[in-house]
């Protein structure tokens, strides 16, 4: 793998979609980097550090130095990595900033409604999260067909940051699905984003940093349960 002597080293947890974004793009790139398991129940002095702030996975040190948030983080090493693999941040300022766009819409319409379905207090908040869902899987799949105008994939004929940004997710909302029996991505109503998470998931540097499926089901049932029955208690 290529790297330089640059050391990339990735705070994250193998459940984490957000970290998953960051394994994508060391993978596709094609750079060496160092993983640290994280355990979030008793978060390290190395996390609280060097994100005081939100406290969360990933964190990349690039030669000592941290940077959070996943997506800033992706966007980073594309720049900095700008001569190693493909390039995954468009260089037209429009279609760039089309594209974080979709970026941000996915965290706060789809990613946080999720959250609100899965560690939802009570029924009419998670079904609430259910239907925020749906609306923005339908949005998405229409800014699919914008995006990707006829071809495989948001970024057009390669990936971009916002296949990034949704595939990444694609580990957890199968997840979701298998647990609730509801499918987000359905074959009569967003036939695009289907066949678009397939080919997604069919990447190499996608099955490199997504985390393996039955072991991520068996977490997500043990987290729902653990959710359900502290909701119960209270
Ligand atoms: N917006 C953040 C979200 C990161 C995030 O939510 N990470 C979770 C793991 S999946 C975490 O560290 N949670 C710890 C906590 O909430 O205390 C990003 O994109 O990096």
């Amino acid at each position: 793998m290529a790297g330089g002597g640059d050391e990339l080293k990735l705070l994250a947890t193998w459940f984490s979609p957000f970290a998953s974004r960051v394994k994508f793009v060391f993978h596709l790139k094609g750079l060496s980097y160092e993983n640290v398991e994280e355990d979030l129940k008793n978060k390290s002095e190395l996390l609280l550090e060097s994100n005081p702030v939100h406290k969360k996975v990933p964190v990349l040190f690039h030669n000592g130095k941290p940077l959070c948030e996943s997506m800033v983080i992706v966007e980073y090493i594309d720049e900095i990595f700008a001569g190693v693999g493909p390039s995954i941040v468009p260089a037209d300022p429009y279609e760039r900033a089309i594209a974080r766009f979709w970026v941000s819409y996915i965290d706060n319409k789809l990613v946080a409604p999720w959250f609100q379905v899965f560690r939802g207090k009570t029924k009419e908040e998670k079904a609430e999260g259910l239907q925020q869902m749906f609306v923005a899987t339908a949005v998405m799949e229409e800014a699919f067909r914008e995006c990707s105008k006829g071809k495989p994939f948001f970024g057009g004929d390669a990936v971009g940051i916002v296949d990034v940004a949704l595939g990444s997710q694609l580990g957890w909302l199968r997840a979701s699905e298998a647990l609730s029996g509801i499918k987000l991505f359905d074959p009569a109503k967003t036939p695009l984003l289907l066949a678009w998470a397939e080919r997604f998931t069919a990447l190499d540097a996608a099955k490199a940093s997504m985390p393996e499926s039955g072991r991520l089901l068996a977490y997500a049932k043990m987290r729902q349960a653990e959710t359900d029955a502290a909701n119960a208690s209270k």
